[in-house]
């Protein structure tokens, strides 16, 4: 993803990466000083691209105080700070990006605001249309989701993997695909050409702690990588 963190770059084309990697999303409900020695650790426990802030309905307050304890600890491991829900938070707090759902304002308003600098990316559901308006006005990727049945929040859309090999194979702008993912289950999620698997629950409700669903989630994607 773009910005200050020099990571991960969700707008590059994926011919310059590696292939599919893998996207946080933080749990719905935290407390940032708790968080912030389980979040560095599930980062230094492989690779990941990206963590975005989710926490809905949360007041400015609580989420400026959150985004100043989690954000360095994601910028200074190369790992891209994103912000849901909110472009005006995210280019007022130093954040690389945001990321924005069909419900969250005026999305031509929030890249002229995040600038060219920062990430946008917006949730298009199981919409081929959405994800060309979303190209079109200048998204750094698309998510397209849920594919699986998630706990995490009531999805009413259900995507088709089918949807994310049409994407990759006419569009160079990443696409990320979210709900419901594992380790168990997002092998074809990667071999139909998702740049980016976003998750929840695999990481922070894994068993054995969210290093260890760092860990599974990095080893499913290298071993369903196509090639
Ligand atoms: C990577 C990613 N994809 C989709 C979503 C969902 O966004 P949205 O539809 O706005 O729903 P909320 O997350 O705001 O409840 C996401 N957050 N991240
Ligand atoms: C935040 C979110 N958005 C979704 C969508 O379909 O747009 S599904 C989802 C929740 C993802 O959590 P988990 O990995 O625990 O299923
Ligand atoms: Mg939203």
């Amino acid at each position: 993803m773009a910005g200050r963190s020099g990571g991960a770059r969700p707008e590059a084309g994926r011919e310059e990466e590696g292939g599919c990697r893998l996207y946080l999303v933080t749990p719905p409900a935290l407390d940032p000083a708790a968080f912030a020695p389980l979040l560095a650790s599930a980062l230094d426990a492989g690779d990941v691209a990206a963590l975005q802030l989710r926490l809905k309905d949360a007041p400015d307050d609580a989420i400026r105080r959150a985004v100043d304890s989690l954000l360095p600890v994601a910028q200074s491991r190369g790992v891209a700070f994103l912000l849901n829900d909110r472009a005006d938070l995210a280019a007022e707090l130093g954040c690389d990006g945001a990321h924005l759902g069909q419900g969250d304002g005026d999305h031509a308003a929030a890249r002229r605001l995040l600038g060219p600098e920062r990430t946008l990316g917006i949730t298009c559901h199981d919409s081929r249309h959405l994800a060309m308006e979303a190209g079109e006005l200048g998204a750094d990727y698309v998510a397209f989701g849920a594919f699986f049945p998630t706990a995490t929040k009531e999805a009413a859309f259900r995507a088709d993997p089918e949807l994310l090999r049409w994407w990759s194979a006419l569009f160079e702008l990443p696409c990320v695909a979210i709900g419901g993912i594992t380790a168990a289950n997002c092998a074809p999620l990667v071999q139909a050409g998702a740049d980016f698997l976003a998750v929840v629950g695999a990481v922070w409700n894994h068993p054995d702690g969210p290093a260890a669903g760092v860990r599974a989630m990095n080893a499913a994607i290298a071993a369903a990588r196509p090639g």
